[in-house]
C-alpha cells in the first residue's frame, strides 16, 4: 500500500477537557506525514481539511481518490495547498509541471484531475506537504515562492518569539475558495510561535513543524483559552486545532512550521487574541 487515509472526527470542548495524553494524540495529533514512496492523508471532519504528506523516492506517486470523498476524483470539489519541506521536486497538475524547491508552494485549483508528485533526486526525496479543503469554484493554479509571499516579521528576541510568517497561499497573493496556508520561521533564540495566542471560530486549523533539529522537540499548546493543554510534537508532526482552540506553541531550540486552515473566512487576521496573562 503506498497510500493511507485517516480520519479524525470532530471533538467538542467539553469531551477534549476531560482527555488524557493518549486520547489527546489519538484525536489531534498526527504522528506521520512522511514515509518514502507513500502519501499519507488525515481528513479532520472540523471543516473537512485534509492534511497529509507525499514522499516520493524510488517511484512518482499520483495522488489517490480516497472512498471517503465520493468523488470522480481528489480534486473534483476541492481545491489543495502545497509546501515542498524536502530536497527538489515537480508536482504535475494535469499536464502542466510545476517544480518545486525547499520551502516553495503550490495552489492547485479545483477540478485537476490528475496530480502527480516527483523527486528530482532520489537520495534527497521532496517532501510534499499537502492540505486541502472543499472548494465550490475552479481558479487558477499557480506557484508561489517567497518573492511573492507577503512577509510579515513579528515578535522579539526579549520575549521569545521573534518570527517571519510568509503568507504564501493567501488572498492577496493567489485566489482561493477557503484554503489559506503559509511558513513561520523562527529566529535562533526565539521558541515561542503564535504569542499571544488567539482563536478563530470561523476557521480550524493545521499545524506542521519542521526544521525541529535532532534531539529538540516543540511543545504545542492546544484547547480553550482558559483550560489549555499541551501535545509534545517531534519532527515532521502535525496537529489538528480545532476553530474554538489556541494554538501556540514553544520549542527547546528555534524550527518552522506550517500553518493551513479553512473556514468561513480568507481574513488572515481575523483572530480572537487571549491576552497572555489570562490564559490558564
Ligand atoms: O507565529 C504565528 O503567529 C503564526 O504563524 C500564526 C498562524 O499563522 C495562525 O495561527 C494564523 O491564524
Ligand atoms: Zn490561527
Amino acid at each position: 500500500m503506498n497510500e493511507s487515509i485517516e480520519t479524525r472526527h470532530a471533538q467538542s470542548p467539553a469531551e477534549t477537557a476531560r482527555m488524557d495524553t493518549e486520547q489527546l494524540r489519538k484525536n489531534f495529533l498526527i504522528e506521520k506525514v512522511f514515509e518514502k514512496d507513500t502519501i499519507h492523508l488525515t481528513l479532520s471532519f472540523y471543516d473537512r481539511y485534509i492534511s497529509g504528506g507525499a514522499m516520493p523516492a524510488d517511484k512518482p506517486l499520483e495522488l489517490p481518490n480516497p472512498d471517503n470523498l465520493k468523488a470522480q476524483y481528489f480534486l473534483e470539489r476541492r481545491e489543495m495547498g502545497i509546501i515542498n519541506v524536502g530536497g527538489k521536486g515537480t508536482v504535475e497538475a494535469d499536464d502542466e509541471k510545476y517544480e518545486l524547491d525547499f520551502k516553495e508552494a503550490l495552489y492547485i485549483s479545483k477540478e485537476t484531475k490528475k496530480v502527480i508528485f516527483y523527486s528530482a533526486d532520489k537520495s534527497n526525496p521532496a517532501k510534499f506537504y499537502i492540505n486541502s479543503a472543499p472548494a465550490h469554484h475552479k481558479f487558477s493554479t499557480k506557484k508561489i515562492t517567497k518573492k511573492e509571499a507577503e512577509i510579515v516579521t513579528l515578535g522579539s528576541l526579549e520575549n521569545s518569539n521573534h518570527r517571519t510568517i510568509n503568507k504564501l497561499i493567501v488572498n492577496s497573493v493567489v485566489q482561493t475558495c477557503q484554503l489559506q496556508m503559509g511558513m513561520t520561521e523562527l529566529k535562533t533564540g526565539s521558541v515561542w510561535n503564535t504569542m499571544p495566542a488567539h482563536t478563530h471560530d470561523r476557521r480550524m486549523e493545521v499545524y506542521f513543524y519542521f526544521e525541529i533539529p535532532e534531539g529538540q522537540a516543540v511543545c504545542h499548546f492546544m484547547g480553550e483559552p482558559q483550560e489549555s493543554r499541551h501535545i509534545w510534537m517531534k519532527n515532521d508532526q502535525a496537529v489538528i486545532s480545532p476553530n474554538w482552540s489556541i494554538h501556540a506553541g514553544a520549542g527547546t531550540s528555534n524550527y518552522t512550521f506550517i500553518w493551513g486552515m479553512a473556514g468561513e473566512n480568507l481574513d488572515y487576521g481575523d483572530m480572537d487574541v487571549a491576552a497572555v496573562k489570562d490564559l490558564r
